[in-house]
């Protein structure tokens, strides 16, 4: 496994590679692995030949000063994650490395980026798609891995390649979770035992939804989730919602397709967010 910390010896890397016509998989991290960032990485082996993820916890996305100075670093630990999962390539640049000069960045991501996520870290998406476009112009990957779990991260990264255009394929892949059923999250790490258990609220409340998707009306299935969450201690719900799956507004008719259940909470100090798709 090699660990690189430049885009100019990551180009030189991976330049020969990319002539020699092998495909490239890119899995974009901020590091503090677990096994969902591994399964990421499993599924990228099936796909290409070469897997680079990268480590960089990138500042312009937090909205909370606070959530950026607390967010896990455990180098050893995640070196020795990547090389158990067969990781090619690590890239870790720092912040000078990504960020040179002060820059800006907007770009029209559609309007589902107000909307959940966004409207709770206003700017987020901008902030992901900044540092997503700047790792594909370093890495030039054919393809590129994330999570379910940040859904409308997903739905985000793929409007910013189709603005650019560019030659990327977006996969995105199931959520894993923990036995009890608590998505796997790098936040995870800050939950008190007590939040801990006060958290599995939201993956119970989302599984409640989609049992009964078929029987109760959308009202009720709403009403019963937000009833579980509010009625459990130390947990704060920023928005429970049956979506659309592609414009992420309420969904109304169950007789539709693609529509997911989208959760976000304050655990004790801890923002946790959960989905399933309903059908
Ligand atoms: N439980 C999971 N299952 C599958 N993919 C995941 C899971 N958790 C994170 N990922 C994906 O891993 C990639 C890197 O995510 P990131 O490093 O932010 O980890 P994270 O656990 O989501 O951290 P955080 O809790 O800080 O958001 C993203 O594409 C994310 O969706
Ligand atoms: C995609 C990403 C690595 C960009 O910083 C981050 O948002 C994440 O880990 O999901
Ligand atoms: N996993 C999404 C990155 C973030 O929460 O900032």
């Amino acid at each position: 496994m090699k660990v690189i910390n430049t885009i100019a010896a990551l180009k030189s890397l991976l330049e020969p590679i990319k002539l020699a016509k092998q495909k490239i998989a890119l899995v974009p991290t901020m590091g503090a692995l677990h096994k969902g960032h591994v399964s990421l990485i499993k599924i990228a082996q099936q796909q290409a030949d070469v897997v680079v993820c990268s480590i960089f916890v990138n500042p312009t996305q937090f909205t909370d000063p606070k959530d950026l100075e607390k967010y896990p670093r455990p180098l050893e630990h995640d070196m020795k994650m990547l090389q158990e999962a067969g990781c090619n390539v690590v890239f870790m640049p720092s912040v000078t490395e990504m960020y040179p000069k002060p820059e800006e960045w907007h770009i029209d991501l559609g309007p589902a980026e107000f909307l959940l996520e966004g409207e709770f870290r206003k700017g987020h998406y901008q902030g992901v798609t900044q540092i997503v476009k700047k790792l594909f112009d370093a890495v030039n990957p054919d393809i590129a891995f994330f999570g379910q779990k940040d859904f409308q991260q997903v739905l985000m990264i793929k409007n910013m390649v189709s603005e650019f255009n560019l030659p990327v394929q977006i996969v995105s892949c199931p959520i894993i979770r923990e036995d009890d059923g608590l998505a796997m999250s790098s936040r995870n790490i800050h939950l008190s035992a007590e939040d801990r258990e006060n958290a599995l609220v939201l993956s119970k409340a989302l599984t409640y939804v989609k049992d009964n998707f078929s029987t109760h009306s959308i009202p009720v299935l709403l009403e019963a989730a937000k009833k579980l969450i509010n009625g459990t201690p130390g947990v704060e719900l920023d928005y429970f919602t049956i979506a659309n799956g592609a414009t992420l507004l309420p969904e109304e008719d169950k007789k539709h397709h693609d529509i997911v259940a989208l959760v976000a909470a304050k655990v004790g100090q801890t923002r946790l967010i959960d989905n399933m798709i309903l059908n």
